[in-house]
């Protein structure tokens, strides 16, 4: 038996305590099993071990055990956490009257090692004790307020819960069903919960059932997927006539995608370590059971739809719980779908394949800090802040560079004048005269261009350090591992020294101009010479993530590419072990033998944009008018593979049915609720948690439909099918709202109160306007962007806020690597370059000017084109488990 620190209880602190014998193999009534059937599970009782005594002790947070025979002492004392229980039994006569504990201990604190699932039995003297103990040891772990004079009884406890799961059997790598069989049904049942299980048989099937069941019978909605099946299910409860209440239900997520973002964001605030697949999937279980329930934020994104009446777009609403992408992060998501047999590794050769070929796209990003919102109205606006602080990405880079000084709108010119001496005024305007004549000629050779003395430095920075590490992993390389993946960082890296710029969306290359150089350093040195009021500095834009923007464009600390980074490296590329290093050597095979050439658009040819499901954009300036949205085609050559998965589609009304793995379709056959019995009316009615010594974890029954019966016990949670083949019940309050367009059909929905129309200009007052060339922009609400992703660590479910990260064009790929690199550990913001910001706002737009690119909502594709979006704080319930605070148990 372990021995971990068991300070005996005082009597005080105890609320049971007694003498139990041991069960089973004489192994102190132990059992480790892993997900395995367990002969000391009720299922598997069949022969008490030796004699052997135990003194239980009960208290508020701990099972004190102490061995009592053989060999009492200090080392035969174990203390079991309450906090890692996530359920506790008696089973029923015959069965002996036993006290049975579903221990989850936390594996050890290295990446990736699962929870350890124990089951300990003790043998009661008498059943009136088991269920005494039994009843104690549940109300502690469902809240149920108790002290030393209860009289525990099962009477105390509140009924079980009910969970809805809905399964997506084609997430991730299509492991859905086998570890809700291995892990996540055992898992659930130990801990008393009842649950229907429903497969999903298309895109938006779950979207449809959440619209129409009645939702009071469920504690909670839990899909067993990815990211991209809890959007259906938000958006689902959103578009019922009863959106306020249904939103409150509480939602939960067990990941079996391969992005998997929020369950990272659930398993981090939790404290657990980041981990991925089936550790990732136990430690969101294990929370799942222990059932804590907090506020989550939604964001109403309004996009812009062709309208199939009359061709004109249409704005369009949806609810996002994670993020809205445009750019690097959207193209990897939806590129990346080609690679969905790798899990969560497709992510890692998806970035390095678009990093091979890095794109910038032109567009216009407004966004409304969190510090103005709410201010506006009492109080009058403060005399230096410009009516609208637009910044206009053009020659002039972003960080403490002459941008800020030559914003056209914020009226800064004058306010500096009025602050000087007639002759400097005067020197001013011929100043500010120069650098519009300078801009004026930049304006032929794109929007990049001014970055080019950033870049350049950036460069020479790491030409610099490259050279050092490029010395020392000479002198080091028969000592280190990895050596080849260096070399071919370093490759890249001499790669892209050569090869100067990023290539803009059009094509065209980004030349160096070492004309400018002079200029820029003239106009930074000018900057310097004083600060300007309601001038919007890089710090302030930065403001609040500790990103030091206010130094002068210069990587070389943080950047350069150390030998921790490469090691950071190393292991990043590696980290999916085998997958991962055969993707590295394959992918810089490509980039360095077979890509396209860099400056050439081999990226947007027909068939990569019908693979990658990409809309063309309207090329009219915002507002729009003219719809040339084009649909989807797929031509995914893995299509017909096991692993084939239709891209990620904006249409909620196609229904694309994907050809499944035979197993797979067998197993909806036997298990799956709704649509496989036509004309039979079914019951939701979630199964009784059923005794773990009545039927085995493993048993597939638990999926059987059953027969609506009016006697039934419990009210039985009822919906009518959407599929015409299929009756199910529907109480008549409920209401049915049938073959609703998607998105059109939300009633009285919540106000985005700090957006104007999406074709209606933004106020003049208190927007923060960036124009130019992006790579990437992300806005993200949750703390992860995938389940080993960091990407915004400040975030928190219920902050009201929306972090937004948006790199410009200029960035060297060497150092969007380490962005991505640095994020997994969410180190990210740390890292200066001038070329990424962070900032957190209440409400955004986007403009797209590219002609083509990818947006995605929560991992979704969605139209190319406008887009605006307004957080709406604390809108749904998130089951996040015990961990952090304002914790209400469902
Ligand atoms: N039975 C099904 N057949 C086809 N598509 C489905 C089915 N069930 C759900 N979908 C759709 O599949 C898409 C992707 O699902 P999901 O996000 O859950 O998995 P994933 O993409 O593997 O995970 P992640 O988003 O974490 O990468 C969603 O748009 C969802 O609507």
């Amino acid at each position: 038996m372990p021995s971990p620190e068991a300070p005996t209880p005082s009597p005080a602190e105890a609320l049971l305590h007694g003498q139990f014998g041991g069960w089973s193999s004489g192994c102190g009534s132990s059992i480790s099993s892993n997900g395995s059937s367990c002969p000391n599970s009720p299922g598997g009782l069949s022969s008490p071990g030796p004699a052997a005594s135990y003194a239980l002790t009960l208290t508020h947070t701990h099972l004190h055990v102490q061995r009592l025979s053989p060999r009492p002492g200090k080392e035969a004392r174990l203390l079991v956490p309450l906090s890692e229980l996530v359920g506790c039994s008696c089973p029923r006569a015959p069965a002996p009257p036993l006290l049975v504990l579903y221990w989850y201990p936390p594996g050890k604190r290295r990446k990736g090692v699962s929870r350890r699932r124990q089951v300990r039995a003790y043998l009661a003297e008498s059943r009136g004790d088991a269920e005494r103990w039994s009843a104690a040891v549940q109300c502690l772990l469902r809240g149920v307020p108790v002290s030393a004079t209860t009289e525990f009884n099962r009477s105390l406890l509140p009924r079980p819960r009910r969970l809805l799961l809905l399964v997506n059997p084609f997430s991730g790598r299509g492991q859905a069903m086998q570890w809700c069989q291995t892990h996540i049904l055992p898992m659930i049942r130990e801990a008393n919960i009842s649950y229907n299980l429903i497969q999903t048989e298309r895109q938006n099937h779950a979207r449809e059932l959440i619209r129409d069941i009645s939702l009071p019978e469920w504690d909670g909605i839990v899909i067993v997927s990815g990211d991209g099946l809890l959007h259906e299910v938000i958006n689902g409860l959103m578009e019922r006539p009863d959106w306020e209440q249904a939103i409150k239900t509480p939602v939960g997520i067990l990941p079996c995608g391969s992005g998997n973002a929020l369950a990272g964001s659930i398993n981090h605030y939790a404290g657990f370590d980041m981990c991925l697949r089936e550790p990732l999937l136990l430690n969101c279980c294990f929370l799942l059971c222990r059932g804590g329930v907090r506020p989550m934020d939604l964001v109403s994104v309004t996009t812009s739809q062709t309208s199939a009446r009359n061709g004109r777009p249409s704005p369009r609403r949806l609810f996002s719980f994670l993020s809205v992408a445009w750019g690097f992060v959207s193209d990897v998501d939806i590129e990346s779908e080609r690679y969905r047999g790798l899990g969560s590794a497709r992510f890692t050769l998806g970035t390095l394949v678009r990093l091979a070929s890095l794109r910038s796209y032109k567009g216009r990003l407004s966004y409304l800090p969190p510090s103005v919102v709410g201010s506006s109205d009492s109080t009058p606006p403060p005399q230096r802040r410009p009516l609208s602080r637009s910044i206009t990405e053009g020659l002039e880079g972003f960080c403490r560079t002459p941008i800020h000084r030559t914003v056209s709108d914020m009226g800064l010119s004058e306010q500096r004048s009025l602050r000087r001496g007639e002759g400097e005024r005067e020197k001013e305007s011929e100043r500010e005269k120069e650098r519009e004549r300078r801009r004026e000629r930049a304006r032929g050779v794109g929007v990049t261009r001014a970055s080019s003395l950033a870049e350049d430095k950036e460069k020479e920075v790491e030409a610099e350090e490259l050279e050092k590490e490029h010395v020392m992993s000479k002198t080091n390389a028969t000592e280190r591992d990895g050596s080849v993946d260096e070399a071919i960082l370093n490759k890249e890296e001499q790669t892209e020294r050569e090869t100067p710029t990023s290539q803009s969306e059009d094509g065209t290359e980004e030349p160096d101009s070492n004309d400018k150089d002079e200029e820029q350093i003239q106009e930074s040195g000018d900057e310097r010479d004083g600060t300007y009021d309601g001038v919007l500095e890089a710090g302030e834009v930065n403001e609040g993530y500790g990103v030091d923007m206010e130094r002068e464009p210069n990587e070389s600390d943080e950047c350069c590419l150390d030998s921790s980074n490469q090691e950071a490296l190393r292991r990043g590329l590696r980290k999916n072990s085998a997958p991962s290093s055969q993707i590295v050597r394959s992918f810089f095979g490509l980039s360095t033998g077979q890509g396209p050439p860099l400056g050439s658009d081999a990226s947007y040819d027909n068939d990569e944009i019908d693979l990658n499901g990409t809309y063309p954009f309207q090329s009219e300036p915002y507002p729009l008018d003219i719809a040339r949205e084009r649909a989807l085609t797929i031509s995914s050559p893995f299509r017909h593979s096991p692993f084939s998965y239709k891209p990620k589609s904006s249409d909620h009304n196609q229904n694309m049915s994907r050809p499944r793995p035979l197993s797979l379709l067998q197993h909806s056959h036997s298990n799956s609720l709704p649509p496989k019995l036509p004309s039979l009316s079914l019951s939701l009615s979630p199964t009784p948690p059923s005794s773990p010594s009545c039927t085995s974890p493993h048993s597939s029954s638990y999926l059987a439909p059953r027969p609506n019966t009016p006697s039934s016990a419990s009210p039985s949670p009822s919906l009518r099918s959407p599929s015409p083949s299929f009756t199910f019940e529907v109480p008549e309050a409920t209401g049915h709202i049938r073959n609703r367009p998607a998105a059109a059909t939300t009633l009285n929905p919540p106000k985005d109160d700090l957006l104007p129309p999406l074709d209606q200009p933004l106020p003049a007052r208190d927007w923060v306007t960036i124009e130019g060339d992006f790579v990437l922009v992300l806005a993200i609400y949750q703390s992860h962007l995938g389940a080993d992703l960091l990407a915004a660590p400040q975030a928190r479910f219920d902050d009201g806020l929306i972090h937004l990260t948006f790199v410009r064009a200029g960035i060297s790929r060497a150092t969007l690597l380490r962005l991505f690199l640095a994020m997994e550990r969410g180190a990210h913001l740390s890292l200066s370059s001038p070329y990424v910001s962070h900032v957190a706002a209440k409400a955004f737009r986007l403009q797209p000017l590219s002609p083509r690119g990818t947006l995605t909502v929560d991992g979704e594709l969605v139209p190319y084109g406008p887009l605006q979006a307004q957080i709406h704080p604390s809108m749904a319930r998130l089951i996040v488990g015990d961990a952090g605070v304002k914790i209400t148990k469902f």
